[in-house]
């Protein structure tokens, strides 16, 4: 079995074609005072359209850093980026400003950032209409659209500081949503709220997502939100490290429970990173042996007199 690949064989034209958001070996470097900081180091992403992910990390991981690709604030120092048919690396002026207005809503973690304090819950999410030159009639049925959806009908007439902190995030998802794009970018969009309250706001996020069929990716700390959403991505170091998936199941006598399974990500060219408390059980170190088995591959420990069980060479 030959281990090694050539990365541009492995690579072929066609990498995230039928996907919404491609990210392919994005690698965005920032340099300040002399320092150079990796903050994405390669990273792969596919993204289907309607889909509804977390994308969670540490502190520093490089989760920001994306988010900041994807809404169009910054772009990669190399790779290639993808979103709804944009170019994420080249794109510039009029394309970056329609971009931002009608293909992406941002909400963020301050509702403070999200909201305009003087105006109403319903002045606030028509705003982004006017400015795109909707009319009366278009911007009260849109704004009234959404904040029904978003279970806020009767908060219309509210300022943000008459709203609860939950409240207030519905209508920020609101305003992202009104000039109807086709992903809905959440940074840290519950990290202010108690459990409650970001439950709240998890439902409500769901509920966009299948009523509108909008595609929305959420960044957070919080690692609970996998029992949240379907698909939760983990970065580590500036690189997608593991999935977890949520699936629906019925049991015998036909009742559904949900259960979650944590897959290790291979990336495009075939790299897996193991988890460290695996490398460090079995000593894997610099050097591993495989095995390619009828349904798995085997990772051994390289020593140098051993053989994997069972194996001759
Ligand atoms: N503008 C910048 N200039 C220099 N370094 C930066 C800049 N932005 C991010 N970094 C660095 O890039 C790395 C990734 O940062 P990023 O903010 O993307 O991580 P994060 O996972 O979002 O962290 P947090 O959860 O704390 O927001 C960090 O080491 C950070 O210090």
């Amino acid at each position: 079995m030959t281990i090694s690949s050539s990365l541009s064989e492995a690579r072929g034209s066609g990498f995230g074609a039928d996907a919404l958001i491609a990210c392919d070996s994005v690698v965005r470097v920032f340099r300040s005072g002399g320092v150079e900081v990796q903050a994405l180091q390669g990273l792969d992403l596919l993204v289907q359209e309607k889909d509804m992910l977390a994308i969670v990390g540490a502190s520093g991981s490089g989760k920001s850093t994306l988010l900041g690709i994807l809404s169009g604030l910054d772009a990669p120092t190399a790779g290639t980026a993808h979103l709804a048919g944009h170019d994420l690396t080249t794109m510039r002026g009029a394309e970056l400003v329609r971009y931002r207005r009608s293909t992406v809503g941002l909400v963020r973690q301050q509702s403070s950032r999200n909201l305009l304090p003087h105006l109403t819950a319903a002045e606030n999410v028509s705003l982004p209409l006017a400015l795109a030159g909707a009319g009366r009639r278009e911007r009260s049925n849109r704004s009234g659209e959404l904040l029904r959806a978003l279970g806020l009908a009767d908060r219309a007439d509210q300022r943000p500081a008459q709203l609860s902190g939950g409240e207030q995030q519905r209508v920020s998802i609101a305003v992202a949503l009104a000039g109807s794009p086709r992903v809905l970018l959440a940074d840290e969009p519950t990290g202010q709220l108690d459990e409650k309250t970001s439950d709240e706001v998890f439902g409500a996020l769901r509920a966009v997502n299948d009523t509108f069929g909008c595609t929305i990716v959420i960044v957070t700390h919080d690692a609970t939100v996998a029992s949240q959403v379907r698909r939760t991505v983990a970065i580590r170091d500036g690189r997608i490290s593991s999935e977890t998936l949520r699936r629906e199941q019925l049991d015998a006598s036909g009742v559904a429970t949900l259960s979650e399974e944590e897959f290790a990500v291979l990336d495009r060219v075939g790299r897996l990173q193991l988890p460290s408390e695996y490398r460090e059980a079995l000593g894997l170190n610099e050097r591993v042996r495989l095995t390619l088995e009828s349904d798995h591959v085997g990772v051994w420990p390289q020593h140098d007199h051993d053989e994997p069980e069972g194996e001759t060479r």
